[in-house]
């Protein structure tokens, strides 16, 4: 009885402090293999069942002497339980944790970390900002634009920031009339026999460009299928063995290239298998970087050189030459130090790199999965020897104070050890609820994220980091307004860090912006979810995980992206404490083999950083969100891109662009956008300060389509056609869109521009004459200057309709002739109706009549009405006198020469006034 009562009394305590005392008394006998550390951990969901199995014997036996009857009814109960756990997931994870053993250690042991040397720097290498100041580039060579190691290449390229020029390689050598000092630092070819096969006179023109530059090359050797024992290199004294199989490879520490590489051991394992070239080292001027043995008997006892290095003795051009593919994690570090080494050190990472743990959902994981007490000291603990490794490292907890003690007692032991230890982390606010915020209003937001905070300001959790994390990064991208507008409100957010930007995938795209003055910084996926939280059952086993970590995708994402943030989840730090394994493992092997400066900093620092080292990410670019199943997860449910264009009428200014407009609206299945309070007609948003109000402002401008397939939703900003940037961020929001573009003859798109400046009272305009304007020079006041680029830019048509076509295929974009329009409107809109592919056919001829007052075409109002465009369009202004028209025509002719050429090659007839320009 006595025992009855204590069972009941345990069962029923809630107090997390009695459940640690019930831990310890009640503890029958020995139990299946749990060491003492964990025993505590595992206590409730051991005892709860041992306890109801005894209560229930008591019962059924009636006394304690009848210990068959209870060993049957014990096994009864247990193969019950059996059956139901293993039916339901979550009870599965309980049932795991029953049986697991300890948490996974580390079996890596770097072999030469003793032995660490610094690196040998040939020449200390440039940070980032010095490298875009210079901006040299890596000219690549590849066979196909598709081709494995190319592809490589590019993705490191890529992912370091290191910008490119690739060259398909077709039969001859393309791309030498533009090897301009200073523009490249590194020359690459993805096939070295390609290089040896390049005519006598592109090879020498190639060699002198490196030999006068200091420029060196990396060549790979392609695999051979065929086995060849000691052929000759042509032309350098080099001998190769192919079709290799490599194992034990080391690095030679003594090389000179070797600076984000540290030769950390001997590897075995995970070495792609055979088709290696490599070199016997008969010349001296050769120096080995990495060797390795093969098993082939009569190579065994003989060191095969995989990647040489020759420094210039030979011919003056220093070369790296790789045996085998960038396939192997270790020739992906080196890759980059040669191209460090050949490039003089002007195309070189840095070695800093900083790493930011978040640990996300505290206190939100499920009953049965969430942290003990054990698992909080484990963090600590863990946290102490990374701080050893990683100057400043701690762990960065987000929470939702909704779920607090939500979990088994001694779970909740777990949840109030953290906040003992609350000095000893960052914290950061995550969702009270842990609800998605594009579901949310901003009331409702703040409600929730003002209920976080409290619960933080009555825990003592510090409310003044400055970072913010959304679940499911709901609302950062694509951009929740209400959430941003939440967050700077209650929390002061400053920063936050999403995995969606610009997309998942390929993560070494990901990248960072900033909205309203929040940083979004790219985050990192370290391969643990909030399911994956013992190592046995880890996807794919740990093979996977240690893969992932041992030179793997992890190891890699710090090695190549300077800032790495990471998500994990409490439950990564409870049960088999997978991420403790994952970073304390990850965190040697970096610095095993690599000289990298890893370092930690809070947040709002690294934000700074982060923008510091990548000032052109700070403007962001909106994409198109339907594109993406992720973002339409994550898009507020009011949302549709019907409600984005369908076309877009770019301009130029002054080409008739507003009557294009207003007959274009005269359309019954077309609608234009609402007007703007400051632009009027025009919405302006990709070419300005508008772009930064994000793309809900921009969706304001259209109404939602009742019947979305069937109407064309469309805007017309004539400044849209010169902007630099304004392609880019079209083609990124509206992938499909159909572009208009207008054009009259450029010298009178001019004078017109400039008529219509003094009419809107330009002071500039006014206080200089047409020829002032155009021909002022550079010693000029800066106003006048901006005026006249603003009145003969946009006339260059040719050199913008190129830049469109860098973002749009042909397809998509027509050309108007402003001069037909004006003279033959019926016949323009119904060319254009066929572009748009627009139903039904509207006949512009009942509804457009040429109106002699005004002198040009109207909108038909009444039989015998029409509505005219206003003052403002059909100026009246003294003509353009001769000189300046002169001066014009011979300013534009390359422009015009170069515009003839793209209207024949996209097959547009060419207008008789550009004929008439070209006489
Ligand atoms: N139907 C009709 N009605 C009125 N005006 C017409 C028409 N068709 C073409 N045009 C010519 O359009 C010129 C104005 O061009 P935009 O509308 O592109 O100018 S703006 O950039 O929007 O300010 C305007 O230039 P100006 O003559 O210099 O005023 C007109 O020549």
């Amino acid at each position: 009885m006595h025992e009855n009562m204590e069972s009941e009394q345990s069962l029923l305590v809630p107090s997390a402090v009695d459940s640690y005392a019930w831990g310890e008394s009640n503890w029958e006998g020995p139990h299946p293999s749990h060491s003492t550390s964990q025993s505590s951990r595992n206590l409730p969901l051991i005892c709860r069942p041992w306890r109801l199995w005894h209560r229930a014997t008591l019962c059924f036996a009636g006394s304690r002497k009848a210990s068959w009857r209870r060993y049957i009814l014990g096994a009864a109960i247990v193969i019950i339980v059996v059956v139901i756990y293993s039916v339901s997931e979550s009870s599965h994870r309980s049932l795991m944790s029953l049986v697991r053993g300890r948490p996974p250690e580390s079996l890596f042991r770097c072999n030469n970390l003793a032995n660490a040397s610094l690196p040998r720097l040939r020449v200390p290498p440039k940070t980032i900002e010095n490298r875009l100041r210079e901006d040299p580039k890596v000219l690549l060579f590849t066979e196909t634009r598709y081709s494995k190691t190319g592809k490589d290449i590019t993705n490191i390229l890529v992912a370091n920031r290191i910008k490119y020029k690739m060259e398909v390689l077709g039969k001859s050598l393309p791309g030498l009339t533009n090897l301009s000092r200073g523009k490249y630092g590194t020359i690459i070819f993805e096939n070295f026999e390609r290089y040896l096969q390049i005519d006598p006179w592109n090879r020498e023109l190639l060699d002198k460009y490196m030999r006068d530059y200091n420029v060196g090359m990396i060549g790979f050797m392609p695999s051979h299928e065929d086995t060849q024992v000691g052929a000759k290199l042509r032309g350098f004294p080099l001998y190769v063995h192919t079709n290799m199989a490599l194992e034990n490879i080391s690095l030679n520490s003594e090389n000179p290239v070797l600076q984000l590489t540290r030769a950390g051991g001997t590897i075995t394992d995970n070495v792609p298998g055979s088709e290696w070239t490599v070199f016997s080292l008969d010349d001296p001027t050769y120096v080995p970087l990495e060797w390795g043995y093969s098993s082939v008997p009569h190579f065994s006892e003989e060191k095969l050189v995989s990647i040489i290095l020759d420094k210039g003795d030979f011919d003056g051009i220093s070369r790296v030459l790789f045996g085998n593919s960038l396939e192997f994690w270790l020739h992906r570090l080196l890759f980059l130090d040669a191209v460090s080494y050949l490039s003089m050190g002007r195309i070189s990472v840095s070695l800093d790199r900083y790493v930011l743990v978040d640990i996300d959902d505290i206190f939100v994981a499920k009953k049965g999965i969430r942290m003990t007490a054990d698992d909080v000291m484990a963090l600590l603990e863990s946290q102490n020897r990374l701080q050893e490794m990683v100057p400043g490292w701690k762990f960065n907890l987000g929470f939702s104070g909704k779920y607090y003690k939500n979990g088994y007692p001694e779970e909740n032991v777990g949840d109030m050890t953290l906040l003992e230890h609350v000095n000893d982390f960052w914290w950061f606010g995550h969702m009270w609820g842990h609800t998605q915020p594009h579901l949310l209003t901003q009331t409702d937001l703040e409600e929730q994220m003002e209920l976080n905070k409290q619960f933080a300001i009555s825990h003592n959790i510090p409310t003044d980091s400055g970072y913010g994390v959304a679940p499911h990064h709901s609302g950062v991208y694509p951009v929740h307004e209400p959430l941003y507008d939440a967050w700077k409100k209650v929390w002061n957010v400053r920063v936050t860090s999403s995995e969606e930007y610009p997309h998942l995938y390929p993560a070494r795209l990901r990248r960072g912006f900033i909205h309203r003055n929040i940083m979004v910084l790219p985050r990192q996926t370290c391969g643990l979810f909030t399911h994956t939280v013992f190592i046995d059952k880890y996807p794919g086993g740990r093979e996977v995980l240690d893969a992932s970590i041992h030179g793997g995708e992890l190891f890699q994402t710090i090695v190549f992206s300077p800032v790495s943030i990471f998500m994990t989840h409490l439950s990564n730090y409870g049960n088999d404490r997978l991420a403790l394994y994952t970073f304390e493992s990850i965190i040697k092997f970096v610095k095993c083999w690599t000289n990298l400066n890893l370092r930690t900093v809070p947040p709002l620092q690294l934000g700074e950083k982060y923008f510091h080292l990548f000032p052109e990410e700070r403007d962001p670019i909106w994409g198109y969100p339907c594109a993406d199943r992720r973002h339409l997860e994550i898009w507020a449910k009011e949302k549709t891109c019907e409600q984005l264009p369908k076309f877009l009428v770019i301009g130029p200014q002054k080409t008739g662009t507003t009557a294009l407009y207003t007959f274009l609206a005269m359309h019954p299945a077309i609608v234009a956008n609402y007007p703007s309070p400051e632009t009027f007609e025009e919405v302006q948003f990709f070419n300005g300060k508008n772009y930064y109000k994000g793309i809900d402002w921009y969706m304001k401008f259209f109404p939602v389509p009742a019947n979305s397939s069937s109407k064309f939703l469309f805007e017309k900003s004539a400044t849209y056609f010169e902007g630099e940037t304004v392609p880019q961020r079209v083609r990124a929001l509206l992938p499909s869109v159909k572009l208009v573009i207008t054009i009259i003859p450029p010298s009178k798109r001019a004078y017109s521009w400039y008529h219509h400046m003094r009419a809107h009272n330009d002071l500039t305009a006014l206080q200089y004459n047409f020829h002032e304007v155009i021909t002022a020079t550079e010693k000029m006041p800066r106003q006048l200057r901006t005026l006249r680029n603003k009145c003969l830019i946009p006339g260059m048509y040719a050199k913008h309709i190129e830049r469109w076509l860098d973002y749009f295929p042909a397809s998509q974009l027509t050309i108007i002739d402003g001069e037909e329009l004006r003279n033959d409107p019926v016949y323009i809109m119904n060319d254009l109706q066929k572009f748009l592919n627009i139903e039904p056919f509207y006949n512009y001829t009942e509804h457009l009549r040429y109106d002699k007052r005004k002198g040009f075409f109207c909108q038909v109002i009444e039989e015998d009405k029409t509505k005219c465009l206003g003052r403002g369009k059909g100026r009246v202004y003294a003509p353009m006198n001769e000189s300046d028209a002169k001066l014009l025509k011979e300013y534009y002719q390359p422009y015009n020469i170069a515009l003839e050429k793209l209207l024949t090659r996209l097959d547009y007839p060419v207008p008789g006034w550009l004929e008439d320009e070209l006489q």
